[in-house]
């Protein structure tokens, strides 16, 4: 024994103990098993500085025992990162790929130069993008950011080799992995049939009738709004999006529009999303913090809540179909951790989204008055008789279509992309860029929606670039994927373009819609929160109703 103590105060040993630590674990992916080795470390040293005053010879009184076992951690994980930053700094194979400095050591510079304080990454990566001006840049250790659009077939194309990133495995130790979360390709196809299945043309004709309940329910609440100088069109599209997500999800009211207050649940949704804007760069971060009591209880009580929701329905046979009769188990009472996960899910994909875009939607058409009165010609001709118009009326209006279109294109809800990660092969882009296997990829899908190079005029709102009008001003169309495209793309995209369709419509036919005195749209672009999903800033507008009150 104290021979092997004398060993670990052996400077070298140490160092070389540390290297070799380094040589075996640098090919691996270590980002949601951080606590292992942080908790290896805990137990060895503590283990050191207690043989050393049970048995050593320079320690026998508790402080020399804790200063020695300090100082071997100290040489220990001192070497170790420096070992590490060397090898990312200088050695990795991304190393000849352009980028900020700083990245390529640690992902911290992104929370701190892109997150931080405006919570808008996306933003960060079109300045990283015009500044190198090239289509890859190594934004992290072992991460690019990719800005073309040859490179999506390869990298979210249904044949892509790619898979899921560690981000998404970041809390699944808390509530279970839902079918987004899941990493194992083969699980995600499985449980993303059910998913298709609740969500194909037959369920969504099902579904139609409360979408035009809501609809209804949101515009006579409108209504009575419209009465005050301004009107928070933010928290109104949010009671809505929640209120369907209740209702066709789970069968349940959650009764928003109707009180027209924001609901805790909502609050608590946010809270359990912020921690993603700044641990979404930081994978083993996201792990770690969910593992302690504060930083997992937004996330849990979120949790806690939608498995209760689901708890709720599965104890009912609802008179009309919804999402959870797809995904219950009709066999059994029991429902699944897996489920739960999808309980949140649905919660998560359904509600923000939809109501995000609904707040660009109407910015854009405060802005732009004249497509919002050429917009309002074309629904003014659908069904005049009709003093709502139902899902069915819009389902083929082009111009809508390209309103909303424009406004995902300009402000997609989802604006830094998704995650994935190369297959150990790596992949060859079409511009000669190799990125090597088992590297993190984003593109961003701001990024790639303002890109000139695939949309005329990029920054100008042209719902005309969607028609028969202007089509030319789309020059590529793969680089618009708000609902992002391939095996992960999004299932509800066609429920959401029923909501958006339904709520523009009605919207733009009972009101004329301009920003509230004060307001000029500065908040929603200021403020918005890129949390995966956008949590939008507030946006106030005067509603001049059309019909005879
Ligand atoms: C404008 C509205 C919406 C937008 C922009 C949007 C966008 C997206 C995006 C970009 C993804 C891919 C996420 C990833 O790969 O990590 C996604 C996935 C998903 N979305 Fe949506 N979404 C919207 C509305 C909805 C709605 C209304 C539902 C309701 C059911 C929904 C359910 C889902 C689900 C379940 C997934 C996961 C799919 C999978 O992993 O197989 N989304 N969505």
């Amino acid at each position: 024994m104290v021979r092997l103590l004398e060993l670990a105060h052996s400077k070298p040993i140490l160092a070389l103990s540390a290297l070799a630590t380094h040589f075996i674990l640098h090919n691996d992916e270590w980002d949601n098993t951080f606590h292992v080795f942080l908790g290896i470390w805990t137990v060895v040293f503590t283990g050191f500085g207690v043989a050393e005053y049970a048995f050593g010879s320079q320690a026998n009184t508790i402080g020399a025992a804790v200063r020695a076992s300090t100082s071997a951690a100290a040489v220990y994980l001192g070497v170790l990162i420096t070992s590490i930053l060397l090898h990312r700094g200088f050695f990795h194979r991304l190393r000849k790929i352009p980028g900020p400095l700083p990245a390529r050591f640690t992902k911290f510079y992104n929370v701190f130069a892109g997150v931080l304080p405006s919570f808008q990454y996306y933003k960060k990566s079109e300045e990283w993008y015009k500044q190198y001006k090239t289509d890859v840049i190594r934004t992290g250790p072992r991460e690019v950011t990719v800005y073309c659009a040859d490179a999506i077939p390869l990298i979210h194309g249904p044949m892509s080799r790619c898979r899921k990133g560690p981000w998404y495995a970041g809390s699944a130790h808390i509530g279970g992995a839902s079918t987004h979360t899941t990493r194992d390709k083969e699980e995600h196809k499985r449980r993303r049939k059910t998913w298709d299945h609740a969500l194909n043309v037959k369920s969504l004709r099902d579904y139609e009738p409360r979408l035009n309940r809501h609809a209804l329910a949101l515009m006579s609440q409108l209504k009575e709004e419209a009465k005050q100088p301004s009107v928070r069109l933010t928290n109104w599209v949010n009671f809505y999006s929640f209120d369907v997500m209740g209702d066709i999800g789970f069968s349940r009211s959650f009764g928003m529009v109707e009180r027209g207050e924001e609901d805790e649940m909502i609050k608590l949704l946010h809270k359990s999303m912020e921690p993603l804007s700044i641990f979404g760069h930081v994978n083993w971060g996201l792990n770690l913090a969910t593992r302690t009591t504060a930083g997992a209880k937004p996330l849990m009580d979120h949790i806690n809540w939608t498995a209760n929701v689901l708890k709720e329905r599965s104890k009912i046979t609802p008179k009309e179909k919804d999402i959870f009769t797809w995904l219950l188990d009709p066999t059994t009472s029991e429902v699944s951790p897996e489920l739960n996960a999808d309980s949140r899910l649905l919660v998560v994909a359904g509600s923000d989204t939809t109501a995000a875009t609904l707040a660009w939607i109407s910015y854009e058409l405060c802005k732009n008055l004249k497509t919002q009165a050429k917009l309002r010609k074309e629904i003014d001709a659908i069904a005049p008789s009709k003093s709502h118009l139902e899902v069915e009326d819009v389902a083929n209006c082009a111009f809508l279509d390209g309103v909303i279109n424009e406004a995902m294109r300009l402000h997609p809800a989802v604006p830094s992309g998704v995650q994935r990660e190369t297959p150990p092969e790596g992949i060859a882009l079409p511009n000669g860029t190799y990125i090597p296997g088992r590297i993190i990829v984003w593109m961003p899908i701001y990024c790639l929606q303002r890109d000139p190079r695939y949309f005329a005029e990029p920054l100008t709102f042209m719902p005309e670039r969607w028609t028969d009008e202007k089509p030319s001003a789309v020059i590529d169309k793969r680089a618009f994927m708000p609902f992002s495209t391939g095996i992960y793309n999004c299932v509800g995209q066609k429920l959401a373009m029923m909501e958006l369709r339904s709520v523009t419509a009605n919207l733009i036919r009972n009101f004329e819609i301009t920003f509230a005195d004060g307001e000029d749209g500065t908040e929603i672009l200021e403020k918005s929160r890129d949390c995966f999903t956008t949590n939008v800033g507030k946006l106030d507008v005067k509603m001049k109703p059309r019909y005879k009150a």
